[in-house]
Formats: structure tokens, sequence, C-alpha cells
């Protein structure tokens, strides 16, 4: 059968960091794309905020709209390139308004689709539409496509993984150089990989929307971002990073999901890793997720999870399916079977945890802050205290073993009434990963 060799026409809408490296794929590859795709991909339309801006891009032939929803009726567009951002707004306009309009979207936009993305996708499929977004979650690294199409013969028990490379950065530079949080972050920022409100970043935010759209890729259940209990990065010191080295771990922020017996756990908080394990050893901007199938075992992507290049890597391979008539369910399982699922109530998780204390150096205080653990039923697995000052807050650093998130609340709750302990404690859940 002889290959459609129509261009396919698109319109790119958000000119920044991500829009800006969909032209340069696009340009710069062009010899390759050519050669992998039977219909060339050709930018039509393009909009952003500022027109009079000096891009550095060849926007020559190409028609520039000043209101981007109005991409989703131009008549030389196919496909709709959302790379505007946030869950509201012009960027929920220009997708409903493409979708209805019976125009293919390919998005970066994570906050759109943990807010929106049940109901984009079925609208979408109800309009014969692909809704593609593999630049949403760990930018470059292609896991949508790993466990919608090579892991789509599994059941997916659990997938977690490093999903914020800002976090990622933040967390590698402050270990290796003593760097203080500000200051990595201003970096993180000019390296294009923050968000445009970079506290989505560290505060969790924005690895749960990701979460949220891979445990529905991997579950077959409908996106619930509400259901994600989420804590970012803004209390990790340098003494807990430094004390994470001493008792042989990381920290890094993982998002995680998993099916238990009492529903679906979805969680994205800083934790402790063993240095050991693969996930410790993933540093910088690099994303990692690890996925388990019933029959496939443990599999490990690794890769660029922000930047210029891998989130335009990820929007020209969604492109480059379009074109080749290439086009899934958004979310594995067909959106008219995306049902709600249960959610794990947060306090039956189960696990050991870190816990730093910066108390008042005087007899008694280690014995009462072990009483409160004694009578919570919290059983400790090793302490560290080191040094004496009478006149400062010492730290006293816990772990413990196997208990429950509840219980570790009750005594977190419980130690901030003892006179000596300063301040409220620090907490790191400790994940066993290999
Ligand atoms: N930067 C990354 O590494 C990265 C990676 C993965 C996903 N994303 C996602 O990609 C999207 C874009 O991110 P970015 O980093 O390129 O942001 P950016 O701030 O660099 O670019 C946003 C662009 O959208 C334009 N814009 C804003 N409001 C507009 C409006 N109302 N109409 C038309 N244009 C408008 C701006 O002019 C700008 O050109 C976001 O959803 C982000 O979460 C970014
Ligand atoms: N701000 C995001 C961009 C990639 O989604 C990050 O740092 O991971
Ligand atoms: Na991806």
């Amino acid at each position: 059968m002889a290959a459609d060799r129509k261009p396919l026409r698109i319109a790119i809408a958000g000119l920044g960091t991500v829009g800006a490296g969909v032209i340069d794929v696009l340009q710069q590859n062009a010899e390759i794309l050519a050669k992998h795709c039977p219909r060339p991909i050709v930018v039509t339309a393009v909009s952003a905020r500022d027109k009079s801006k000096d891009r550095g891009l060849n926007l020559s032939g190409v028609d520039w709209v000043d209101d981007a929803a109005k991409l989703a009726e131009h008549p030389n567009v196919d496909v709709v390139v959302e790379v505007i951002g946030g869950s509201e707004g012009k960027a929920k306009e220009l997708v409903e308004k493409a979708i209805a309009n019976k125009k293919h979207v390919v998005t970066a936009n994570k906050a759109l689709l943990a807010h929106h993305g049940t109901a984009l996708a079925l609208a979408a499929e109800r309009a014969g539409v692909g809704l593609a977004y593999e630049a949403a979650v760990a930018g470059g690294i292609p896991v949508i496509k790993a466990m919608r199409e090579g892991l789509a013969a599994n059941r997916i028990t659990q997938v977690y993984g490093i999903l914020n490379g800002t976090c990622n950065y933040i967390l590698t530079q402050m270990r290796e150089t003593g760097r203080e949080f500000a200051d990595v972050l201003a970096e993180a920022q000019k390296l294009g990989y923050a968000e445009a409100d970079p506290s989505f970043d560290v505060d969790g935010v924005d690895a749960a929307h990701k979460l949220s759209i891979l445990t529905s890729v991997a579950f077959g259940v409908a996106v619930n971002f509400a259901g994600v209990r989420i804590s970012g990065i803004r209390n990790v010191s340098a003494m807990d990073i430094a004390y994470a080295d001493e008792l042989g771990y990381r920290i890094k922020l993982l998002g995680i999901g998993r099916q238990t017996p009492h529903g679906i756990e979805q969680r994205v908080h800083a934790c402790m890793v063993p240095a050991a394990s693969t996930i410790a050893k993933v540093d910088g901007v690099y994303n990692a997720v690890v996925t388990s199938g019933n029959f496939v075992g443990e599999n490990i992507a690794i890769g660029r999870g922000a930047g210029r290049g891998p989130t335009a890597s990820a929007i020209v391979a969604d492109l480059m399916d379009i074109a080749r008539g290439f086009i899934l369910p958004a979310f594995s399982a067909p959106a008219e079977s995306l049902e709600p699922a249960a959610q794990a109530p947060v306090g039956l998780h189960a696990g050991s945890y870190y816990l730093r204390l910066m108390v008042v150096d005087k007899p008694g205080v280690v014995a009462d802050i072990a009483g409160v653990m004694r009578d919570e039923n919290v059983s400790l697995e090793s302490m560290i205290q080191r040094g004496r000052s009478p006149n400062d807050p010492v730290p006293l650093v816990f772990t413990t073993h196997e208990t429950t998130e509840a219980a570790v609340g009750r005594v977190v709750k419980r130690l901030s009434d003892i006179k000596s302990v300063l301040e409220p404690a620090h907490v790191l859940p400790i994940e066993p990963l290999s």
C-alpha cells in the first residue's frame, strides 16, 4: 500500500523552552525525520505572548496567530502542539477546542492532564483524534510508550521514580557542592528545567501531576491527582543530606504509585533510598521510572526529564506517531472504561522512617523521646547523637523499624509537646529499593 505522504501540518502554541525546542528538532533533524516518517511534519502556524520577541527562530512562511485558541480552528492545521502550560486558561481552552474541531493534540502539559486528563481523553476518543503527551511525563524518557505498548501484556503492580528534574538537580547539587537551595533553584530555572511557578517543582506538585498520569496509564484507572499525598523538598536541609550519607542513603524526591489491598497508593515525597540502589545513582536533571509487571518483572528507564532538547524530542516522536497513523487511547485503556479507583488511606502506609530532632542537650531528653516511641509502638533501629553543646540545639537522629505513617504522625505530634525538643521533627520515609 502506498504510504500517505501528505504533509502533517502542525500549529505550535507557546514558543518558550519547549516550543522553540520543537522547531529546533524539526529543522535540525529534518533529514532523519524524512527517513523515519513517511509524511513531512510542517509548522504552519504559531502563537505566543509576544510577537516582537527575538527567539532566534526561523518562522518565515509560518502564520502568526495572536489568540492561541484560534489555532484550534485554523484551516491549515492537523495537529495542535500545546506548550503554553497551566491546568486552566488558554491551554485548556485551546486543547478542548482543538479536539472539538477534530484536530489531534500533542501536549507537554502535565498539569492539564492531571486535572482534566480523563475528560480530555474521552473527548479525543469520541472525536477520533489523538491526545499524545509523552513529553509531559519524565521529559525525554519514552515512559508512556513503554508502559502503554511495550509492557501492555502485564498487570502493573507498582510504578515509581524520580519525576522532577528540577528537584533532582537541586538535591544533587546540594549534596555534591554544598550549595544553597535558592542558588541551585535559580540555576535550574536558567537551564529551562523549572516550571513557570517553581513552587510546583519544589513543593512536589509537578511530580504529583506526573505520578497521577502514570498511575492512570499503569493501572487503567481514571486520573486522580487529588488522591496523591504530596510534599516537596523545601525542608530537606544540608544536615539531612549529610546524615543520609552517613546512614548509607541518598535523599531523592520520589513519586510512588502502588496497588495495595486497601486501594491505590499515590505518594510524592522526599525520602531516603539505599545508596547502592539504581535510583540513588540517578543524579542531576535525570529522571528514572521503575515499573513492576507481573510477567516482565522490574523495568527501569533513565534519561533526561526536563530541558529544551529532551522534551522536544518526546513531542516530535508523538508527532511522528500521528504522521504514521499510529494513534492509541491516551491512558492505555479506552477512556470510556477509566473508572475512579479506591485510594489507600495515607496512614496505613507501612515502612521505616528517619527522624531528626533538634533538642536541648540535657539529661533525660533521649529517655523522654524513646518513651514516646515506646508508647506508640514505634521500634527504633538506630540512633545518632554527636557533639555536646549545653547552649546550642543539637541534632538527634533516629531510624525506625517498619511502622505506619499514622504511628509516626502520632510520635511527631507528641514530641512537639516535649520542652527540650526545639523544632518540629524532620521526617523522611526510608524506601527499601534495590
Ligand atoms: N521546560 C521543560 O523542561 C518542560 C518539560 C516537560 C514539560 N514542560 C511543559 O511544557 C509546557 C511549556 O513549558 P516551557 O518550559 O516551554 O514554558 P515557557 O514559559 O518557557 O514557555 C511558555 C510559552 O507559552 C507562551 N504563552 C503563555 N501564555 C500564552 C497564551 N495565553 N497564549 C499563547 N502563548 C502563551 C509564552 O509566551 C511562552 O512562549 C508546560 O506545560 C510545562 O509544564 C516543560
Ligand atoms: N519542571 C519540570 C519539567 C519537566 O517536566 C521538571 O523539572 O521536571
Ligand atoms: Na516522557
